[in-house]
Order: C-alpha cells, then structure tokens, then sequence
C-alpha cells in the first residue's frame, strides 16, 4: 500500500555511481550479514523506554542477540565476561541518574576496545541531554547513527564545524541529509569513525568516502522506533564488522527488509510485523547487492 495520498516527504539526492556488483566492499557487507546469523552476537543497549521492545525484537530478528539494561556497572559486567561485542546508546528517553551511568557504559567501551554506537535522539534538547552529549566528547562513540537533525545539533554541541542554526531539535528529521552532510564529515573525521546518517535516502560517511542508499519504505515514517532499532542492529553489526561495513550492512538490511513490508502491509501495524519478518527473510546476497552510490 502506497502513502502517498497521505504524505509527502523529501526525497534527498543520489549523485556519482553504483559501485561496482564485484566490489570488495559488497563481499565483507555479505559476509557481515551471515556472521551475524551464523554467531548471534550480543550487543548490549541502554535505549529508551518507548521503543525498547521494538530495537530487541529488531536485533533478534536479523540473527543477534539482546540486552536491555541502564547501569554503567552492568555494561562493564558484560563487556568483561565477553558476553557482549558492541554498546548502543540511545538518548531518547532520559532520567537524572543517566548523567552518569551512559558515559560510564561509554567509557567502559573505549577503554576496553569495544565498538560502542550512539543515537543522539533529540540533540539539541534539554539540558540533561546535553550534558550526557557532552561528556561523550571524551570518550567518542565508534558510529554515530542518527537522523540530519541529530547531527547537525550533535556537531554544534561538540563545536565542530557543520553545525547549522536551521536544525530544529526533535525526535523527527527536520533536515535532509544533504544538508547534515558537512556535520557528518566533521563528526566522523572527529571520532575516527563513521556516521550514518537516515532519512529517504541514507548516508554512511566515513568523513572521507560518502555512500548514498537509496531505497526503504515511508511507511518507515509512520512507526516510532524506526531509527532507534537501527541504531540497535549497527551494534549488533558492529560485533562482527569494521565500522564502515557495520553501518552499512545494517541501513542496506533495514531498505531491503521496508520494500518487501511495504508490498504487503494495509497500514502501521501490519507494516512492523511484516518488517520484522523481512529483517528475518532478506537474504545477504539481497542486501549486499542493494544500490550503494558512492
Ligand atoms: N521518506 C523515507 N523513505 C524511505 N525510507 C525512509 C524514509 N524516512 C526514513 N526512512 C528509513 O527509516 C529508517 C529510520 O530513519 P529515520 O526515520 O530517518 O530515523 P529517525 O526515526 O531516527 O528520525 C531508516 O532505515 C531510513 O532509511
Ligand atoms: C517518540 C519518542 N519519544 C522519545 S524517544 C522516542 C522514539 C523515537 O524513535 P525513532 O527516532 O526511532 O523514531
Ligand atoms: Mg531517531
């Protein structure tokens, strides 16, 4: 079913070309994809209360495993037992106590070498929020995934360059991606990491090489936790794969997964069941072989 007699949403830009079908890049993204299903990684989460349920039932379905809790000393219990492989921080939903228990399970992952990856939900927002986003200036996560809002407010907060006064803070994208593009530069280049950036068209930058994906559904738009699972699954993609090709794998997996729900679904809630179901179902060769401009 289609939405467009409801909505009418940006459609962002693809410039430069398909990388090629034997790219090395796309044969390290399958073989992200078959790790993942083959070794049910841990990562572990400490997300928001309201779509919790919803990035667990995500992680399991594209073959991970899940780990939902709030506790620095939790996080670092897990990551020393080497029950989990990657961290992921969501900040949609925060208590004073997070103050100092998300840098702690942040701190903890850099210390011990550990991919962590954060959704800087609502950057931009509150005070709380932006003393928690601060302090993760020390120990920088190793993705970013957030929408073109999210980082052009993260960058301002972290006083890089690509901060920009027409980002409005939210939950929701404000902004296309091309206009968040010098603010995922300036953050990846500063972590040394990568930024994927969501929205019509996806953006995956590693503040050198920018890849554009097209693809997905706008049904996407319609229920909430869309983002933050994602989120969830790059971590789970982040305890088998480099960064780039975590962040990768798990946006292609998430545009694959929405076209076949979008086939099927009469509304919001028949699409995030038939999501779910084809998170489960798309297979590696689908995925990798996805549109990837960069
Ligand atoms: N207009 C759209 N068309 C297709 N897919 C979309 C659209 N908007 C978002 N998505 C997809 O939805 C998922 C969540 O992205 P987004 O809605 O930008 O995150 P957030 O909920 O954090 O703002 C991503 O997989 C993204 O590709
Ligand atoms: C609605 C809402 N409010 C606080 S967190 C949250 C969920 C945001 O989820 P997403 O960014 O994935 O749409
Ligand atoms: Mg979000």
């Amino acid at each position: 079913m289609s939405l467009d007699s409801h909505d009418s949403t940006g459609n962002g830009t693809v410039a430069a070309g398909n990388i090629a079908v034997n790219d090395p890049l796309r044969a390290e993204i399958a073989a992200a994809v078959d790790a993942v299903r083959d070794t049910t990684p841990l990562a572990q989460s400490l997300t928001n209360f309201v779509t919790i349920n919803f990035v667990a039932n995500a992680q399991l379905a594209v073959g991970g495993t899940a780990a939902m809790h709030y506790s620095g000393e939790e996080a670092g219990a897990l990551d020393s037992a080497g029950a989990s492989k990657a961290t992921y921080i969501n900040m949609g939903t925060l208590l004073a106590e997070f103050r100092t228990e998300y840098p702690a399970a942040a701190r903890d992952a850099v210390e011990r070498g550990l991919p962590w990856v954060l959704d800087p939900v609502g950057a931009g927002a509150g005070e709380l929020r932006g003393e928690i986003l601060r302090a993760f200036h020390e120990t920088p996560p190793t993705i970013i995934r957030c929408n073109a809002s999210e980082a052009i407010a993260l960058a301002g907060i972290w006083g890089l360059d690509g901060a920009d006064s027409k980002s409005r803070a939210g939950v929701e994208a404000h902004d296309e991606i091309d206009a968040a593009i010098p603010a995922a530069h300036a953050l990846a280049r500063f972590t040394g990491g990568v930024v994927s950036v969501s929205g019509a068209v996806d953006l995956v930058t590693d503040g050198e090489c920018d890849f554009r994906l097209p693809g997905g559904s706008v049904w996407m738009t319609k229920i909430t936790g869309a983002g933050c699972s994602l989120g969830g699954v790059t971590a789970t993609y982040a305890c088998v794969a480099r960064p780039l090709v975590a962040a990768l794998a798990a946006a292609l997996h998430y545009n694959r997964a929405a076209d076949s729900a979008e086939r099927v679904a009469e509304g919001p809630g028949s699409f995030q069941v038939a999501f779910l179901d084809a998170l489960w179902n798309t297979t590696a060769d689908e995925i990798a072989q996805s549109p990837i401009y960069g």
